[in-house]
């Protein structure tokens, strides 16, 4: 949570503000706009002009309604402490009513786009414009006290000091003139103003210091007077604001002395009637000036009092320094922190959600929490678990592994050594497989089911076996085995022969098959023309099927003489032959665009009418593009029937308008 104001952005007067806006709009959209443009052209500029200011408006008038703090949304401490400083309601109703602002210019320029829709002429664009800038302006100078407070309020804010209200904090108040600030002073390096006259201090100070590597923020208040709350000003209700607000040690100054100016019962007075706002806090009278009273050298009727007081108050501490000979301060100091750390933590432990624990003396809050999310696992009872000690070490028979020792253990390390030594020998680990039977752990295939594995069966011999039949098949065809029956073959006969037939003719495509998937295999196949063909071939082959051949022949051989200038032309296409594809190509183009597909004769020649033709319907297929891409608003051109010199700066009958 946020605790400090300082990054605020400065806020303008509402003339600064008007000013900002219109020449950032001035300065953002374009100027230049003529009569004799297009009317929505026109009204687009001018719209577009409307638009731009209210959005800059609205823009800026929000980023001052962020940049301050939401009164609900900050810790009710800084709230109060706004609201003592600069009144709540002042500051909301200033928010308010720029927010209102930025509501009413939107409305505004609503409007005015609306209206800029239906005008006839620049002259009328322009006058709405003029009305719709001269209304936000007008709203916008309505503003003029809201933004001057808020701009003080900025300013102030800057300056508090930044009081973190969740941290470790001492907080030290009492009547003026105590000595709370020569305290704050002697335990940090806080730069207070001490003054012996009362109310030097006039806000809230806040100065830091470790204690046992902690970090300890102490607060200096302004003094207080003994009356009633209403009747406090604002420097004593900052004071009441920090005491009713932050989670602190209260340290409550008193000067027996009374060099202060205040007597010792009016200080126990204003204890006992501030005391309400100590509620469930840690509590100290603190006896500053030791040096000048002490409590002994009170007679003995406020002694009494002072001893009553602390009887009274349960958890209240009676304390005593000298800011002057420095005599006892840091004793309260760390007395302070000390309960203050042990309370923290009390808290903390309380904090947590387990308030009703199951068992009686279990612990409750954030420590009952912790625990019951931990299992600690126990060994079952009866159960012991004793240190295992092998029988050989027992009896004294175990032997270190010793290499020289002949009957030593044999270890995997010998094993390899007799392999061949290590990079030569692979480790065995089929060895120590866990099988029913240990010979089957060396098995090719080991694995088993129902008795038996795949090598079973398998007939070592059928390659050989089917070899034999296909033999004996052949040589009963070639003898006529089949020949013979043919005539007085039955039915059966007649199917196992066309089984046979489908059989043979099935292997033979497998086998086929296989070849070329092995021949295919990883290689990339670009279809390419074996042979190359000749243009005589290709005209043989028109006239064959009925075309006319001579058209083509002749373009052919046009472009063959275009591809090979150096070259004598042949009649050969061979396009794709690897000689052809080895020669360079040249790289001048193949044909000429402007005549091709026009038509040509047999020497190449465009027909000049034909060619004048196609010029002239490429020009007129030009013509638009040529239209598009002329001069626009982005070529910065200045007329020659209005120049700059004469549309701007100073004329005698005033100056030219140019917003
Ligand atoms: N003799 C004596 N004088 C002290 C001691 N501590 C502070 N003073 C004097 O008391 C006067 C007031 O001290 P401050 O620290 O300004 O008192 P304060 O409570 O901050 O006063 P306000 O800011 O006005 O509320 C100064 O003149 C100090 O010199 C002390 O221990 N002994
Ligand atoms: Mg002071």
């Amino acid at each position: 949570m946020k605790t400090t104001w300082k990054d605020i952005a400065p806020v303008p007067t509402s003339q600064e503000f008007i000013d900002i806006v219109l020449s950032r709009t001035q300065r953002r959209l374009p100027t230049q706009i003529r009569a004799g443009f297009k009317i929505s052209r026109i009204r687009g500029f001018y719209t577009r002009k409307v638009k731009f200011t209210a959005e800059t408006f609205s823009e800026k008038l929000q980023a001052i309604l962020e940049g301050f703090p939401r009164l609900q949304d900050i810790h009710p401490f800084h709230k109060d402490l706004l609201n003592t400083l600069y009144d709540a309601d002042h500051f909301k109703i200033a928010l308010g009513t720029l927010s209102t602002a930025k509501r009413l210019i939107e409305t505004v320029s609503r409007d005015y786009v609306r209206l800029l829709k239906y005008a006839q002429s620049l002259f009328q664009c322009k006058s709405l414009k003029r009305a719709a800038l001269g209304r936000m302006a007008t709203i916008c100078k309505r503003l003029k006290d809201p933004l001057v407070y808020l701009e003080q309020v900025r300013q102030h804010l800057g300056r508090l000091p930044s009081i973190d209200p969740n941290t470790r904090t001492l907080l030290i108040c009492g009547y003026p003139n105590v000595g709370k600030s020569s305290f704050l002073k002697s335990i940090t390096r806080a730069d207070v103003d001490v003054q012996p006259y009362a109310f030097t201090t006039k806000s809230l100070f806040v100065g830091h210091f470790d204690y046992k590597y902690l970090r300890f923020q102490a607060i200096d208040t302004p003094g207080i007077l003994d009356h009633p709350l209403e009747e406090m000003n604002t420097i004593e209700m900052q004071s009441i604001t920090a005491i009713a607000h932050l989670r602190s040690a209260i340290l409550y100054f008193m000067d027996l002395s009374e060099q202060c100016g205040y007597s010792v019962s009016a200080q126990m007075a204003l204890f006992n009637s501030i005391k309400p706002l100590f509620a469930n806090k840690l509590v100290f009278i603190v006896i500053n000036k030791t040096d000048v009273t002490k409590p002994e050298d009170l007679d003995l009727d406020q002694q009494q009092e002072l001893k009553d007081l602390l009887t009274q108050n349960s958890n209240t501490e009676l304390l005593q320094l000298s800011c002057v000979t420095s005599e006892g301060v840091q004793e309260v100091k760390n007395t302070v922190c000390d309960r203050l750390i042990a309370d923290r933590v009390a808290a903390k432990l309380k904090a947590g959600q387990a308030s009703q624990p199951s068992d009686a003396d279990a612990p409750t809050g954030r420590l009952g929490d912790l625990l019951a999310r931990i299992h600690v696992a126990r060994p079952l009872a009866g159960s012991v678990s004793e240190t295992y000690i092998p029988e050989a070490v027992k009896n004294g028979t175990y032997k270190k592994y010793d290499k020289s020792d002949p009957e030593r253990r044999r270890l995997e390390r010998d094993v390899e050594e007799e392999n061949g030594g290590a990079g030569v020998y692979n480790v065995d680990l089929k060895k120590i497989y866990d099988l029913a039977d240990p010979d089957w752990a060396h098995d090719k295939i080991p694995e088993f089911f129902n008795g038996k594995n795949v090598a079973d069966y398998v007939d070592p011999d059928i390659e050989e076996k089917l070899a034999a039949l296909e033999a004996e098949e052949e040589r009963l065809d070639a003898e006529g085995f089949y020949d013979e029956s043919e005539s007085m073959e039955d039915e059966d006969d007649a199917e196992i022969r066309m089984k046979a037939d489908l059989i043979r003719n099935k292997t033979t495509l497998i086998r086929n098959e296989a070849r070329m998937k092995k021949s295919l295999k990883n290689k990339a196949h670009i279809p390419r023309a074996k042979k190359s063909r000749t243009l005589g071939q290709m005209e043989k082959h028109f006239t064959s099927i009925g075309l006319e051949s001579s058209a083509t022949v002749d373009r052919a051989r046009a472009q063959i003489r275009n591809v090979r200038p150096g070259s004598t032309a042949g009649d050969e296409m061979d396009i794709d032959t690897p000689s052809a594809r080895a020669r360079s190509v040249s790289r001048a183009p193949r044909t000429n665009r402007l005549t091709d597909g026009l038509g040509s004769s047999a020497t190449g020649i465009t027909d000049p009418v034909k060619r004048e033709k196609a010029a002239r319907m490429s020009k007129l297929s030009q013509r638009k593009m040529n239209r598009m891409a002329r001069q626009g608003e982005a070529d910065r051109h200045e007329t020659a029937s209005l120049p700059a010199h004469l549309l701007k700066g100073k004329r005698s009958m005033g100056s030219a308008r140019s917003r």
